[in-house]
């Protein structure tokens, strides 16, 4: 039996299931891709192409649009100078501010484990009012690794004063790239179902899963009962 008298810590990924941010990735891409003479993508197509950070975004519009290694690296570069400041188009999940601050009211420590590169997290989250909550920030360029895999949730899970090896902490994401990095540690993974995921949540290892952050709180308490 897990016997834990503290409240748990709980790491959330960012894009797809804090914020739907996928209009602006959308609009940062569209813009480095016309100002290189490229068609323009749809959102579904971009959105698609989310979660394991901005290289492999690149990779799959570069296969995508057949664009070559040298004009990959160029419209990369625009890109990532619309996405440091790209805040316009992104809104916050329904919910997500009132859940994180019951659970910060709980006393729950919370940290961010995201592949989006340190500068545009830290953008973002300071938009929303969000930064405070969070004595973590673990970035997908933070670390030499990416999700999936776990070296960067071990250590916000770390950073948070948990153990890693041990199920003491709770991660909250959207996609494959989540799921496999809680899988790869004793980390239980809830997940968010109407993010970016591109897999049946059947497919993915999951302890819980939810519509509406309406239910998160509760779903963190379940787990203290495990
Ligand atoms: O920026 C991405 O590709 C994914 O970001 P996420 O890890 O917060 O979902
Ligand atoms: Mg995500």
């Amino acid at each position: 039996m897990n016997v834990c008298f503290a409240p748990r810590p709980v790491v959330f990924d960012l894009d797809g299931t804090l914020i739907d941010s996928a209009p602006d990735i959308h609009a940062c891409v569209n813009s480095a891709l016309t100002e290189h003479g490229k068609q323009a993508l749809s959102l579904d197509r971009v959105r698609s192409f989310i979660g394991g950070g901005v290289d492999v975004l690149w990779n799959k519009i570069s296969t995508a649009c057949q664009i070559d290694e040298a004009s990959r690296k160029e419209m990369q570069a625009a890109f990532m100078g619309h996405y440091l400041s790209a805040t316009e188009h992104t809104v916050m999940f329904d919910g997500v501010a009132e859940a994180l601050n019951i659970l910060a009211d709980r006393g729950h420590p919370l940290g961010i484990c995201t592949n989006k590169p340190l500068g545009p997290t830290r953008t973002v989250l300071k938009h929303f009012g969000l930064d405070h909550l969070f004595a973590v920030v673990v970035a997908g360029d933070t670390q030499p690794e990416k999700k999936p895999h776990p070296a960067p949730l071990r250590a916000a899970v770390s950073a948070l004063g948990a153990d890693p090896d041990k199920p003491q902490a709770i991660f909250v994401g959207d996609s494959e790239f989540d799921a496999e990095c809680a899988a790869a540690l004793p980390v239980p993974f809830l997940l968010y179902e109407k993010g970016y995921r591109q897999t049946p949540p059947g497919e993915l290892i999951h302890r819980a899963s939810f519509e509406s952050f309406a239910e998160l709180p509760g779903l963190v308490e379940a787990e203290a009962q495990v």
